[in-house]
């Protein structure tokens, strides 16, 4: 399971940025400070897919970093099945696979080694290895490359390669930050049974996405953020009666609008 709750994340502007967004001024800069995560909160059980969604810079990417524990927050709670991220972050990153955009492949090894490779940081045996990647091979259909070295792959096999070392060493939670933004529709639907496969195992995954036909597929609840403020958390049912519509689309743009006084 996990909770989050009234969490804050700011960060110190520099000289350029305080120029360059002078016309513009987004309401959470302030002298110093632009604070990029005001108040998040949401659950998710396990079993169950929460989307989490907002516009682009809404503050998704920051609060994924803070469950992480690649970013410390300023204030709030994370727990991961009881563990508090910021007390215990050691032992909460044990718990967490995480997929970043910016997550990164050794180009001179293979996709095989690689996945090995985090594998075995993680502490895992030679043979606990061989049989998580043969699933994992299977479950993201990664047979056809995974001799071919990192560098020479397509962006869908990459991504196909960096999901499967997020989640290698079995994590109890998932969390995935725009898992299928640039994917072709053959490997979103590969991620997409991936996701489905995991829900169906019992653990609970978080997905960043700005596609709401895979809210529809994937989750039970949904959680809206806007301008570093949680303005929807819920199940897509009161999702639907909140934004007046059952077109996901329709409902998520009635919550922002009426979140922004439009
Ligand atoms: N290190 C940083 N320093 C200053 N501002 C930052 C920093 N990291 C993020 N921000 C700002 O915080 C805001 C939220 O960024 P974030 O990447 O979390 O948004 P997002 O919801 O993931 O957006 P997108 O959908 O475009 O990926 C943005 O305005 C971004 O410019």
């Amino acid at each position: 399971m996990i909770e989050v709750s009234a969490l804050k994340k700011r960060f110190k502007l520099t000289k350029d940025h305080k120029v360059k967004n002078d016309e513009k001024k987004d309401p959470r800069e302030d002298k110093d400070y632009f604070h990029s995560v005001r108040d998040v909160s949401f659950t998710c059980n396990q079993g169950e897919v929460l989307g989490l969604l907002g516009p682009n810079g809404a503050g998704k990417t920051t609060t994924l970093r803070m469950l992480s524990t690649a970013l410390n927050p300023d204030d709030g709670q994370i727990k991961i099945n009881g563990i508090d991220v910021v007390k215990k972050p050691l032992e909460a990153r044990k718990k967490i696979g995480f997929l970043s955009g910016s997550t990164g492949l050794y180009g001179r090894l293979t996709a095989k080694e690689n996945i090995e490779y985090f594998a075995r940081l993680h502490g895992m045996n030679k043979q606990a290895v061989k049989t998580r990647c043969e699933e994992l091979f299977d479950m993201l259909d990664m047979h056809s490359f995974l001799d071919k070295r990192a560098e020479h792959l397509s962006t869908g096999m990459k991504q196909k390669t960096n999901i499967a070392r997020a989640v290698v060493h079995n994590p109890e939670v998932i969390v995935l930050d725009e898992p299928t933004t640039g994917l072709d529709i053959m490997t979103t639907q590969t991620v997409i049974s991936f996701i489905q496969s995991i829900k169906a195992q019992g653990t609970p995954v978080i997905f960043s996405t700005h596609h709401l036909d895979e809210v529809e597929l994937l989750c039970e609840r949904v959680s809206v953020i806007d301008k570093g403020i949680t303005c929807f958390d819920g199940t897509i049912s009161e999702f639907k009666e909140r934004g007046c519509s059952d077109v996901l689309n329709n409902a998520f743009l009635t919550i922002l609008k009426e979140q922004q006084g439009v």
